[in-house]
């Protein structure tokens, strides 16, 4: 966390951020990239707007109670809370011009009472609360305090252009500190606040920014070169592109979405990343995907979910969800699997995957679909949690194709 208090321009900042996601409903990346356009800010003003703004969204509800506001009085109130968010933290608060200010008294009997509601304490929404744990059980606690924790940034290395060690030594020359993450050969941890999309290694196409818990995603795929693979819901490419590195360019990767600008998205990184196997495909209705049928040796299915493993990078989210969302998304998981696997060819091998922690999105969605699908064994299925691994959440199966 900060090691002194924001200036009170920079925490004007932070309540522009939050008024900007709480009040007008703006995903919080877009929140930040309008707060600091046209702005010409160093790289360690702007992570410590974001480190502020980013823990007061994973912990809103602690926050709010404390200064003893709605979430949505932002826009009136965010002094109040930037103030109470200061002390909570054993800071000096910003010197507003005007500001509501709490007695030491009040803050601290909130603090008390704060403490003795875990799912509070932890900034967890009871909806939320209530669904992990019934999930979860026992394990739900410690993921719930995960959930709050700043995320670390990583790296992906672009095999196609570098190995780990030449990114990390040009990185460093750049200004980029970063470690080696155990157990994840292409990822690097970023241990400085530094610009990372201003890097020549970036323009060049060295690296992407990606989880390294999402880099396992990809990994358990075992595409070769010369491979037929089909990634169905590509988006703007995360995994498609560390597909690409593992065929070392050659075969077919075919990225597929439903969403042709995720897809123009991604075709610039795949230029970028000189990944020039990728093609790619809009799924305009189920015709699409019966031309394919038992065509591919390897399927990645990174099914849209709620992303309940992801957010402490994306808590906004938290606030925005309902449960009736939930049933929406498993619908349209279950539709995915279900119609998707006949792209796979006899012997070929699927993932299904997510980036959610709950076994009704995971594991027994990979149940029901064995179950009526007998030509089809699984393999092996993992659920990388924050609690465990300190990454994101994501949950992978392993699928193989063993008869028309
Ligand atoms: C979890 S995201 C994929 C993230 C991406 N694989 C990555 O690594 O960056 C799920 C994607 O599925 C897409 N999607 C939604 N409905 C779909 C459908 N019926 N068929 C295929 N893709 C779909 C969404 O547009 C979204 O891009």
């Amino acid at each position: 966390m900060l090691k002194s208090s924001l200036s009170a321009s920079a925490a004007d900042l932070v309540i522009q951020v939050l008024t900007s996601a709480l009040c007008d409903n703006r995903p919080l990346d877009r929140a930040y990239s309008l707060a600091f356009s046209g702005l010409k800010m160093a790289p360690q003003a702007q992570a410590e707007i974001t480190q502020v703004a980013g823990d007061i969204m994973r912990r809103l509800n602690l926050y709010c109670f404390l200064a003893n506001m709605t979430p949505e009085q932002v826009a009136q109130k965010g002094t109040l809370l930037l103030n109470v968010w200061h002390r909570f933290h054993k800071l000096d608060a910003p010197k507003f011009r005007y500001c509501e200010v709490l007695e030491d008294k009040t803050l601290e009997s909130r603090i008390e009472q704060a403490k003795s509601d875990p799912a509070l304490w932890d900034g967890c929404p009871q909806w939320l609360n209530d669904l992990g744990e019934q999930q979860l059980g026992d394990s739900w606690a410690a993921e719930r305090e995960a959930m709050w924790q700043a995320p670390a940034r990583y790296l992906r290395v672009n095999e196609l252009k570098c190995d780990r060690d030449a990114l990390a030594k040009r990185l460093s020359k750049e200004g980029v500190q970063t470690s080696e993450v155990d157990n994840v050969p292409t990822a690097l941890k970023v241990e400085s606040n530094s610009a990372l999309f201003r890097t020549q290694a970036f323009k060049d196409g060295w690296f992407e920014q990606q989880d390294a818990g999402s880099q396992l995603v990809a990994a358990a795929l075992d595409a070769k070169p010369g491979m037929r693979v089909i990634d169905a819901c590509a988006g703007a490419g995360g995994k498609t592109l560390h597909l690409a590195a593992q065929m070392q360019g050659k075969g077919r990767l075919l990225a597929m979405d439903v969403e042709q600008w995720k897809l123009d998205n991604l075709k610039e990184r795949a230029r970028r990343a000189g990944a020039h196997n990728v093609e790619t495909r809009i799924i305009a209705s189920s015709k699409t995907i019966k031309r394919l049928k038992l065509t591919a040796d390897r399927l990645l299915l990174d099914v849209p979910c709620s992303g309940l493993g992801v957010l402490k990078r994306n808590p906004d989210t938290k606030w925005r969800d309902t449960p009736e969302r939930l049933q929406v998304l498993m619908d349209l998981q279950s539709h995915i699997i279900d119609s998707y696997s006949r792209m796979v060819k006899v012997g070929g091998l699927m993932v299904y995957a997510t980036c959610s922690i709950i076994p009704q999105e995971n594991r027994e969605q990979v149940d029901k679909f064995l179950a009526s699908h007998p030509n089809f064994r699984l393999l092996d299925d993992e659920t990388i949690t924050p609690a465990n691994s300190g990454f994101d959440g994501f949950y992978l199966a392993r699928i193989e194709r063993i008869a028309e």
